[in-house]
């Protein structure tokens, strides 16, 4: 019997490796002799990426960035063991915790880090590169990223503009015959932690520019100067990403990289699943066991039970999510192709209780679980 183990972490318990770990013992006293298939995942948030390299071997990679606010920063990124494959999450150099410590520029604040830190992956031979996109302290709908890749953004007179999205209101033209053949020839997919368009009552500026510290006004000049942004992509024949459901994604860096690197936004759980090798891992597969710290109705949405229940119902394989709480309503994740969901609960306990015990737990409602499946 062939069992993968792909859960997310628990929050506050377990990390995924180690939930995997928990649920293999338990699969073992139900079925010694079946092989096991430990892939750890995440929904490229936290944990993105320890799990990508803990399937696909290498290291992670410290660059010398820059900040959102212009100073240096040491940052992290994700290289395959090949080197053809990284994963770089925008936060480790653009995220809002790094300029706590200054008063809020939601105006000027860059994805110039991000940029570097994918400009320095694509240097080193990465030809796929996934971007883990949120949690950003600015709204430049990606132009920092894409200057540090040889993009020009110019104002009428020609000359460059400056960083940060309130600029991009002076947005003129757009130059990429500077953009280095290997970034060119380079794979870029983005995992977007919201759905939101890039400009409008529910875009970037408007319901994200405020926890940047943007003022009404500001947001309303971040909004305008977004969707100048949008209108050049779009008049050098680039897509459409005004509406594009995902594009307004960190601070529209999404809207970005889809409009001029040909990126495809997508739920993050699906992406990592492809990062780190799930589809194949499941060829042969007779039970997948997922999880997370709480199944409800909530993870149908792109989270990784819905994920992974999905790409086991494709193959005709049935999933069991196994999870410190469960509750319901239940059906979508069903209908998606979660054949059933457990609790560790294995009483009346306090949440420190459970998630205290969380590893011993799991392996005996894994073991109870596979005794229904087993071959
Ligand atoms: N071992 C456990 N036993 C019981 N409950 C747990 C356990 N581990 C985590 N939880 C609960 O599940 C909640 C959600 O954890 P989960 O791992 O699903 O995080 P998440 O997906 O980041 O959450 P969110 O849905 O807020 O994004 C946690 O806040 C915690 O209260
Ligand atoms: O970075 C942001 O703007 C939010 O996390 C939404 O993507």
């Amino acid at each position: 019997m062939k069992v993968v183990v792909a859960p997310d972490s628990f929050k506050g318990s377990l990390s995924a490796a180690q939930v995997c770990a928990a649920v293999a013992a338990g699969v073992r006293r139900a079925a010694p002799d079946a092989q096991v298939a430990a892939v750890p995942m995440a929904d490229g948030g936290e944990g993105t990426l320890d799990c990508f390299l803990s399937a696909r071997g290498g290291d992670a990679v410290e660059v010398a960035a820059t900040d959102p606010v212009g100073r240096p920063v040491k940052a992290r990124y994700a290289l395959s063991g090949d080197g053809r494959s990284a994963v770089v999450e925008l936060a480790a150099a653009s995220g809002l915790p790094l300029v706590e410590d200054v008063p809020p520029d939601p105006m000027n604040a860059a994805t110039t880090g991000t940029g570097e830190l994918i400009a320095d992956a694509v240097r080193r031979g990465a030809r796929d590169v996934l971007v883990c996109i949120g949690g950003s302290a600015s709204t430049d709908g990606g132009a920092g990223l894409l200057r540090a890749l040889g993009v020009r953004f110019l104002d009428a007179a020609g000359g460059e503009l400056p960083p940060g999205g309130a600029a991009l209101a002076r947005l003129a033209s757009i130059d990429d015959s500077g953009v280095p053949e290997e970034v060119r020839a380079t794979r870029f997919r983005v995992a977007c932690d919201v759905t939101n368009p890039l400009v409008g009552p529910d875009g970037a500026a408007a319901v994200f520019g405020p926890q940047k510290g943007a003022s009404p006004g500001q947001v309303a000049e971040l909004d305008a100067a977004l969707a100048v942004f949008a209108d050049a992509v779009a008049a050098r024949g680039g897509p459409r990403v005004h509406d594009l459901p995902g594009a307004g994604a960190a601070g529209g860096t999404c809207g970005g990289l889809v409009g001029l690197l040909g990126a495809a936004p997508s739920g993050g759980a699906l992406l990592v699943a492809e990062a780190v090798g799930l589809p194949a891992a499941l060829d042969g597969a007779d039970l997948v066991v997922t999880g997370e710290g709480r199944v409800d109705g909530q993870s149908a949405g792109g989270k990784v039970v819905s994920a992974v229940a999905a790409l086991a119902r494709d193959r005709g394989v049935p999933c069991v999510a196994l999870a410190g709480g469960v509750a319901g309503p239940l059906e979508e994740l069903h209908a998606l192709g979660l054949t059933a969901a457990f609790s560790l609960a294995d009483g009346p306990r306090t949440l420190e209780e459970l998630k205290a015990g969380a590893a011993p737990l799991l392996a005996a409602v894994a073991e109870q679980a596979v005794r229904l499946f087993r071959r």
